[in-house]
């Protein structure tokens, strides 16, 4: 191997991958246009073909996906064999169709990302390559044993692959998320091949590449366990929609495009949750008593009357009294079914009970039986089979039964008792009614049944999800609502399942309002694989992702959350029930939670659904920003949690932080002051603090639900936020993204400005974990600028700060002004 030019060497291996790639695409190509120009056959040799079709369609596209970065690591392993590493594994066309190319996540391609000097997993040489499409523009080896040549090996702790990694955590950012498959690090891809098949909690501070680890190890899972998760699918909820977008192109630049990407504000099919909310009312709808709430407002729904009710059958009279109406009631909601399906006993019920009442009308025609009234028999809803009646034989009654069922007035009486409800209906007009609140949510104090209500029900907000998910559950399906075959068969197994687990778990016949087990979705659980296999298979074009993302009850084979610290415990029981399987991935910080129902320990989250079977893993290495940005996030991590350990930043930096005092008619001056200069190809970011109207403040509303999941019912700051900011920067800095620090979650931009950071402090219970995720969004410079002056705090941090900066560099970056003095008022 010396001696060679490795460039030419790699030049003309990449040449050779290069053109087997595309002598693959062009037959699997050639395949599909054959399979699309099939028509007729049976209908298996239809399906066939759909499968084929979608076969062929998702191999093109990961060759497309390939082509670009196809080639970028080689290891030359102690034993001379050479293992090239790409985006997808190539095999020559010859007899022993010899490996071209392995998969990174191939077996054979792991010691690329763990080997290092003190364990170099058998591997004498890792290379990384930099190519630009045809051209291998640089190779960097490292050697991982005593080489030949008298090189000493590098000296590495816990970082694979120096060089190369800075190199890429130094580019530009380019406001969407790439892969870092060149690049992986052991401590991620131990989290990426992690065997685990329960859940797996990722724990890091910002900047560990949680989120990238979670989305390479979605590629991985479905690398490895293809044919399982291609029929059940993977679900990855993100914080907000414009997080989806940022993270958008990493699968299907692995090749993978199969993966739901969701909101926890989309994942009830049919509402766009977009309504505001305080953040009062994410915690009151967030916290597990709603659950108890929720069924005191269904069970309200199901009423009885306080008088007698006269109901014509037939141009007869009959009477419905309370407490035959209670007793049926209390036999419907003793089959412990949702509600829309227990109505199903209850009217069987009346209509018995009045079925009765009439033949002993028809039998006694003097109306002694009606002066009698109908008089309850042991259970109190009587009997129709009586024998002392027998002028009626059982075709007659059966005929009496059907005038009682067809009769307007009954159908009517039913409805209004026990009505079939809607999710979106009963929690809109739960919402917007301060009585049925107070009814259901009695034991409130004031300022939280305040909370609750709004003028327009159907507003709903991201909080409402979880509660819309839940009284889906509670109502269950309208059995006479349209629905495919597959569907009523899924139902009706899933409503088997659940008793047998009842019998299984012995619990006795309860009332739907008592404390059952929370996991009623537990019932999953006893539903066997092949049916779950069976509707995983449904025969139609659809893709699983569509089919999947459009069905409320699709049980997913595998679920990755990002940003999994902000759910609160109602979302959590939402996301269970898209995983019955229980086989998630869930990766967070709970130093950054700032949603004030999210969590602060992973164990008081999860043991409620699987008890203490989930493994923890931590990321420890912090990739995004440098030393001299971290130290400020490092200063409040202390105040947060002062046991907490801050990620070790891998790169020094370059660019102090600047403390920019102003007032508040000069702050888009002063704001506009730091970015003007900075070059078009670097992302920047102005942040803002959450606000009530985020309109007011001219910030991004692409997808304004998640700014206003924000509320500001606690906001004491002034309410007209900073008009004149969003012009001002966008005619200095064209594209230059304003936004809230909500939206900022999980994104990252080369230059941040954040404006106010006390006001962010001061503004919610979470401000400090919310100055925290804004200051650590900034990849190589962090600009705080402040209105009036920096409280204790932040005074304290930047003072403790001002003589360890670094002396700023040439990298296309504007020098900072702060390097010369960062405590002078910029608007001097
Ligand atoms: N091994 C790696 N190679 C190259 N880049 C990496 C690597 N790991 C992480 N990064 C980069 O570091 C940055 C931060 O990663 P990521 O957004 O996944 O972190 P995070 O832990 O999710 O952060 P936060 O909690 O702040 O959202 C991204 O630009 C990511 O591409």
């Amino acid at each position: 191997m010396t001696g060679h030019d490795p460039l030419a060497e790699e030049q003309e291996h990449l040449g050779r991958l290069l053109d087997r790639l595309e002598e693959l695409r062009r037959d699997t190509r050639a395949r599909l246009d054959a399979v699309l120009r099939g028509t007729g056959g049976t209908p298996q040799a239809r399906s066939e073909r759909e499968s084929f079709a979608r076969l062929y369609n998702s191999e093109l596209a990961a060759y497309n996906a390939a082509n670009l970065g196809l080639y970028f690591g080689r290891l030359d392993m102690e034993d001379g064999e050479v293992r090239r590493i790409g985006r997808v594994g190539l095999r020559d066309d010859d007899e022993d169709l010899t490996t071209l190319l392995l998969d990174w996540r191939a077996d054979h391609s792991r010691p690329f990302y763990l080997a290092t000097t003190a364990r170099p997993e058998g591997a004498h040489r890792r290379r990384h390559l930099r190519t630009i499409g045809r051209r291998v523009i640089g190779v960097h080896d490292e050697f991982l044993t005593a080489p030949t040549d008298g090189n000493v090996p590098e000296d590495h702790d816990d970082v694979v692959g120096e060089s190369a990694l800075l190199e890429t955590l130094e580019q530009a950012r380019s406001g969407h998320m790439t892969d870092i498959v060149a690049t992986i690090q052991r401590e991620q891809d131990e989290i990426i091949r992690n065997p685990h098949a329960g859940v797996l909690v990722v724990q890091g501070g910002p900047g560990t590449g949680k989120t990238a680890v979670a989305l390479h190890r979605a590629a991985y899972l479905l690398y490895t366990h293809r044919q399982r998760l291609d029929r059940s699918g993977v679900l990855i909820v993100g914080p907000n929609a414009r997080f989806l977008d940022y993270i958008a192109r990493v699968l299907p630049s692995l090749g993978e495009s199969g993966v739901v990407l969701r909101t926890l504000g989309d994942l009830y099919p049919g509402v766009r949750a977009t309504g505001p909310e305080s953040l009062r009312g994410e915690e009151v709808k967030g916290s597990e008593a709603m659950v108890n709430i929720l069924k005191a407002a269904v069970r309200s729904r199901q009423t009885a009357p306080t008088d007698d009710v006269e109901v014509l059958v037939d141009g007869h009279r009959l009477v419905l009294d309370p407490a035959s109406v209670r007793a049926a009631r209390g036999r419907a909601r003793m089959t412990r079914r949702p509600h829309n399906q227990a109505r199903e006993a209850f009217a069987t019920r009346i209509v018995e009970a009045l079925t009765e009442q009439y033949v002993a009308a028809l039998t006694d025609p003097v109306g002694q039986a009606e002066d009698q009234a109908w008089a309850p028999r042991g259970d109190g809803l009587g009997d129709l089979g009586d024998p002392a009646r027998p002028l009626l034989d059982a075709d007659d009654r059966a005929a009496l039964k059907r005038e009682v069922e067809e009769s307007v007035e009954v159908a009517e009486a039913i409805n209004k008792w026990w009505p079939v409800l809607q999710p979106e209906q009963l929690l809109a007009e739960f919402l917007s009614s301060r009585d049925r609140i107070t009814e259901a949510a009695g034991d409130y104090v004031a300022e939280d049944q305040d909370a609750l209500f709004r003028q327009d029900g159907f507003a709903f907000s991201v909080a409402d999800v979880p509660l819309l998910d839940e009284l889906a559950e509670l109502l269950g399906e309208d059995p006479a609502a349209d629905g495919t075959e597959a569907d009523r068969a899924w139902a009706e197994q899933v409503r088997q399942a659940e008793e047998a687990l009842e019998i299984l778990t012995g619990s006795a016949v309860q009332d739907i309002e008592d404390d059952l087990d929370p996991e009623v979705l537990m019932a999953y659980d006893v539903v066997d694989a092949e049916s779950l296999a069976r509707r995983h298979s449904a025969d139609t074009d659809l893709t699983v992702a569509d089919r999947a993302g459009a069905d409320r009850t699709w049980a997913f084979g595998h679920v990755i959350v990002d940003e999994a610290q902000e759910l609160s415990a109602m979302a959590w029981r939402t996301l269970m029930r898209r995983s019955p399987n229980r086989w998630m991935t869930l990766v967070g910080d709970v130093a950054q939670t700032s949603s004030p129902a999210g969590i602060d320990s992973w164990d008081d989250a999860l043991s409620p659904y699987v008890d203490d079977r989930w493994v923890l893993c931590e990321l420890t290495v912090n990739y995004r920003t440098p030393a001299t940005v971290s130290a400020v996030a490092e200063a409040l991590l202390t105040e947060i949690d002062p046991r907490a350990t801050s990620p070790r930043p891998v790169r020094q930096g370059r660019h102090p932080v600047e403390w920019a005092e102003t007032d508040a008619a000069s702050v888009a001056t002063v704001v506009t002051e730091r970015i003007t200069a900075v070059p078009p190809e670097r992302a920047v970011a102005v942040v803002l603090p959450d606000h009530d109207h985020d309109d007011d403040n001219g910030v991004d509303s692409a997808d304004g639900h998640d700014s206003a999941h924000r509320g500001g019912a606690h906001d004491s700051a002034p309410a007209n936020g900073y008009p004149a900011l969003r012009e001002a920067v966008d005619s200095a800095r064209p594209g230059t993204s304003v936004l809230p620090l909500a939206l900022a979650k999980g994104l990252e931009f080369d230059v941040v400005v954040v404006v106010d950071p006390e006001r962010v402090l001061a503004r919610s219970p979470q401000g400090l974990q919310d100055l925290y995720v804004g200051t650590t969004r900034a990849t190589q410079r962090l600009v705080l600028v402040q209105t009036g002056g920096f409280g204790t705090l932040l005074a304290g941090i930047r003072d403790a700060l001002a003589d360890g900066d670094a002396e700023p560099d040439n990298d296309g970056l504007p020098p900072s002004d702060g390097a010369t003095d960062k405590r002078e008022d910029l608007t001097a």
